[in-house]
């Protein structure tokens, strides 16, 4: 089982720490090398350019990948196959031309031209709507081709929305949003070791806010405190050897809750309250 995960740029980081914190480590990977073992001696990562991910699925050099969706969308490779969305590098693709400009709306750009690092995604945009414009194809600083006349307006990636407005570009519609998943070719999806992989993936993104909550309480307060624990399937009970009145109460709670929460137990008689972070999170 091979998986192609982005070897630079912003998505390299964020996705090895992802496969890390799922218990895929990497082993005998060095600088610079383009391949990597992992603890599962039937996976290797790939390391290759995010826009390269959809193609080597596509054509079998790897199995699975992880990459931006509008990579998917731009390399035309359609059936590739969505199975996991990972919350990071999200980004919207969007239409943009100079503010103080005479572009307003799509319908202005009959006969005009349209720079993009997104050739594909932009013409199909512009398929389905029956404007146009000639797409000029560049490979960055697409910003910079409104004000030197190589372009009429945009296709551009904006995420904090800082580039648009430094070069003072609006937005005039959305063209894709986006963010990374894990992809497969249909015809492994599903295999086993697939599922395992996006079981693990998934693990850490669940765990992700949440907190785990124990601490002791007094028997006969059990009810009360129960109710204030918004916990996952309900808190776990348990004896305590020695402990008397007292029993432990475990629970799964949203990190946005525990400080609500702990003053409630507390009030209620709640003692020995202990709050940790969860790892992975199987369900
Ligand atoms: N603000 C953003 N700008 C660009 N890409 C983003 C942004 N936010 C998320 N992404 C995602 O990251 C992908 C770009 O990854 P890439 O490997 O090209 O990184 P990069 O840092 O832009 O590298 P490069 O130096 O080659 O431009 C996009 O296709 C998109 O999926
Ligand atoms: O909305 P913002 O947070 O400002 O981010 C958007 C900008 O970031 C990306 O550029 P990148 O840094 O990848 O440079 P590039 O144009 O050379 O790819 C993207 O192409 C936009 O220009
Ligand atoms: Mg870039």
């Amino acid at each position: 089982m091979r998986i192609a995960v982005p070897n630079k740029g912003r998505l390299h980081e964020p996705t090895i720490e992802l496969l890390e914190r799922a218990g895929l480590h990497l082993e005998n990977g060095a600088d610079r090398k383009l391949y990597a073992e992992t603890v599962d001696p039937d996976v290797t990562v790939l390391f290759a350019r995010a826009a390269d991910i959809p193609e080597y699925i596509a054509d079998g050099a790897a199995d699975i990948g992880i990459t931006g969706l509008d990579q998917v969308r731009e390399s035309g490779h359609d059936d590739v196959v969505d199975l996991l969305d990972l919350a990071f590098g999200r980004c919207r693709l969007v239409l943009a031309a100079p503010e103080d400009g005479d572009i307003e709306s799509i319908e202005d750009l009959g006969g005009k031209t349209v720079a993009t690092e997104f050739p594909t995604i932009t013409r199909n945009f512009f398929a389905d709507t029956g404007v146009d414009p000639e797409i000029v194809e560049v490979t960055g600083a697409t910003e910079l081709t409104p004000h030197v006349e190589m372009a009429d307006a945009i296709v551009d990636i904006t995420s904090t929305g800082t580039t648009l407005k430094v070069n003072r570009l609006a937005i005039i519609d959305d063209v894709l949003s986006s963010s990374v998943k894990l992809f497969a070719r249909e015809d492994v999806v599903d295999d086993p070791k697939v599922q395992e992989i996006r079981t693990a993936l998934s693990s850490v993104l669940a765990a992700d806010g949440k907190r785990y909550l124990m601490m002791n309480v007094p028997e006969d307060r059990l009810e009360e405190i129960r109710e204030e624990i918004p916990g996952l399937d309900g808190p776990t009970i348990m004896d305590i050897a020695n402990g008397g009145e007292k029993v432990a109460v475990h629970a799964v709670v949203d990190e946005r809750d525990v400080f609500q929460t702990i003053s409630q137990v507390k009030e209620r008689g709640a003692s020995g309250i202990l709050v940790t972070e969860i790892e992975r999170l199987v369900e």
